[in-house]
């Protein structure tokens, strides 16, 4: 919109564990990125209290626009409400149906996630020669986002996030003690720890690995593999399928995404 002053522009990716805010400047770089717990709880008033504290606390200036991707309903529309009442600003929120470039060759183009759509703008600077992209994102869940040249999104996967899978073990296990997810230093454990992060950390990787193998042998070209989400620090090292790990693809893609409406 000409007149309008569009930067900062501000980037909100509301997942179910954490929403990631960042600010952008006129060139697009990230000039700040916050990570901060998701709750669904939070009423707009809230919301506004807890960006407004972010802002203040790091001196960042305030946001003249902004761009939202949410799979946590009802936050999206409460950080477009709390956008417009304290920081006058309307939030672009991203949805299948509002990206007339994307074509998105599901069943039902519009239940796609709204972060897997950010992750296909993230992805774009990694294809280069390939005709083919995989995100990994790490997150409660795990999904895989295959994304075809031309911003096609072809589909993917849907897995269990990590930190699920152990939540789900150590909740039906009476004697199985909270580990934390990294990895020992061999997959034959020598004690109950070692031998819960063998399976929790190693036969994650093996899974997102096989699935890879299995996602690259139905592609008819080649695809690069980037890895990206909170767990994706721990498990990109092991993975040797991953090509790229890059900690703020998502929201990269939002600020591209934006860039390019
Ligand atoms: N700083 C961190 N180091 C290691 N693991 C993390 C970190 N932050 C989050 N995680 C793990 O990442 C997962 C959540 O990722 P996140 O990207 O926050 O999810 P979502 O996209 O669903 O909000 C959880 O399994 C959590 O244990
Ligand atoms: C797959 C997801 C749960 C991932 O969310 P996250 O783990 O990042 O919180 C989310 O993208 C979602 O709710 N998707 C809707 C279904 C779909 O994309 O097909
Ligand atoms: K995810």
């Amino acid at each position: 919109m000409p007149g309008v002053p569009a930067f900062p522009l501000l980037a909100v990716d509301i997942g179910n564990t954490s929403t990631v805010i960042g600010l952008a400047d006129e060139q697009l770089n990230l000039t700040n990125t916050w990570r901060i717990r998701t709750n669904r709880e939070h009423l707009p008033d809230d919301l506004a209290m807890r960006l407004h504290g972010l802002l203040q606390l790091t001196g960042a200036p305030m946001p003249r626009a902004a761009i939202l991707s949410s799979v946590a309903p009802p936050l999206g529309e409460n950080y477009a409400l709390a956008l417009r009442r304290h920081f006058a600003v309307e939030a672009f929120e991203v949805r299948a149906t509002n990206l007339p470039d994307v074509s998105v060759e599901l069943d039902v183009p519009d239940a796609v996630g709204a972060d897997r759509l950010c992750n296909l703008f993230g992805a774009e600077k990694y294809l280069g020669h390939h005709e083919y992209a995989v995100v990994v994102d790490f997150g409660t869940s795990t999904n895989f986002d295959v994304i075809g040249r031309g911003r096609r999104f072809l589909g993917g996967v849907l897995a269990t996030g990590a930190q699920v899978s152990a939540d789900a073990l150590f909740s039906r296990a009476a004697k199985l003690p909270r580990i934390t997810l990294q990895a020992p230093a061999t997959a034959i454990g020598k004690n109950t720890t070692h031998a819960l992060q063998s399976g929790l950390v190693f036969g994650y990787a093996e899974m997102v690995d096989g699935l890879l193998r299995r996602i690259r042998a139905e592609l008819p070209g080649p695809a690069v593999a980037i890895a990206t989400g909170g767990f994706s620090r721990t498990i990109e090292g092991i993975c040797r399928e991953i090509d790229h790990y890059d900690e703020t693809l998502t929201l990269r893609g939002l600020v591209e995404l934006w860039a390019s409406r």
